[in-house]
């Protein structure tokens, strides 16, 4: 039997697997509900957006996919497998788990240890997960360099002889050593110049491009969120007043607190303009 050539309509895009998946996700802080009832997917290479204002409960999100916090209720499923909610995990576990999930927060001076060179940074990420030769361990940490817009004399530099922009590209070179699928953004942007932060998210679009990686992005900034993503959720007192494509959301705002949010945009006359994202 001959097989038949399938006809061009009826090949189809792959369906893309869900690397995150969120059901019913819930924090409370003593009588405080800080998270009450977030479900929400992330397939591989998408880029969502997490947006609300100060308090909505996006940071407890965040940690709750990073295993920092444990949820009251809900299910968390990581790249197929879910996660339990025990509290102690042994370090072999939490090494695999880091290489699904990464994160990278507002403030990288915080974040990174001020005495450590820039490439002992990368490399002590590098040789946590992956037995490299010392040699190989080292060019693969310039060449990680290389991906976020640093060079190589940035290697032997410590944080305070970088700037803001820099650092941030650091954490960010240190989040891909580990080349996790999903890469958490938490407020990543909101602590640089506006120049700077159209740098940065060239920069994670232009990743975005190469690697198969998936983005949450934690912003309170509607604007900023529309370079970066497909789809967005919107936050208010914990819980999710409102989701969709980004593009929507900022076009047609339908929760008076969304409305609120895309007030703060800038305008009038300001026009939604993106860089084309990939598919
Ligand atoms: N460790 C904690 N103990 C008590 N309350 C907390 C704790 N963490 C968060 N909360 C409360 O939970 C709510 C949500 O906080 P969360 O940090 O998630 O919001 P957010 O949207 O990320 O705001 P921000 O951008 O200011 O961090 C807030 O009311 C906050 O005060």
């Amino acid at each position: 039997m001959v097989n038949q050539p399938l006809e061009k309509e009826h090949v189809t895009e792959p369906v893309k697997e869900n690397v995150l998946e969120a059901v019913g996700l819930r924090k409370t802080y003593g009588e405080a509900v800080a998270v009450d009832d977030v479900s929400f997917t992330l397939a591989a290479g998408e880029s969502l957006a997490v947006v609300g204002e100060s308090g909505s409960g996006k940071t407890t999100v965040a940690r709750m996919l990073l295993g920092l916090e444990k949820p009251d209720a809900g299910t968390l499923t990581v790249c197929g497998r879910e996660r339990p909610a025990a509290r102690r995990v042994a370090s072999r576990e939490r090494r695999r788990r880091a290489r699904e999930i990464q994160i990278v927060f507002q403030d990288p001076y915080a974040s990174l240890d001020r005495l450590q060179k820039v490439g002992d940074v990368i490399e002590t990420a590098l040789a946590l997960h992956f037995p490299l030769p010392a040699e190989e361990r080292r060019s693969r940490a310039a060449e990680l360099l290389e991906s976020v817009g640093l060079a190589e004399r940035h290697l032997t530099m410590r944080p305070a002889q970088l700037s803001g922009g820099q650092r941030q590209r650091v954490a960010i070179a240190r989040a891909l050593a580990v080349e996790p699928r999903v890469l958490v953004l938490d407020e990543a942007v909101a602590a640089l110049d506006v120049s700077i932060q159209a740098q940065i998210l060239n920069l994670l679009a232009d990743i975005r491009e190469q690697r198969d990686i998936a983005y949450v992005f934690i912003s309170h900034d509607l604007a900023v969120v529309h370079q970066i993503s497909d789809r967005a959720l919107v936050m208010c007192g914990g819980k999710v007043v409102e989701e969709g494509p980004t593009d929507r959301i900022l076009a047609a705002p339908q929760e008076p607190y969304t409305r609120q949010l895309r007030a703060a945009v800038p305008g009038p006359g300001w026009t939604p303009s993106r860089r084309p994202q990939p598919a």
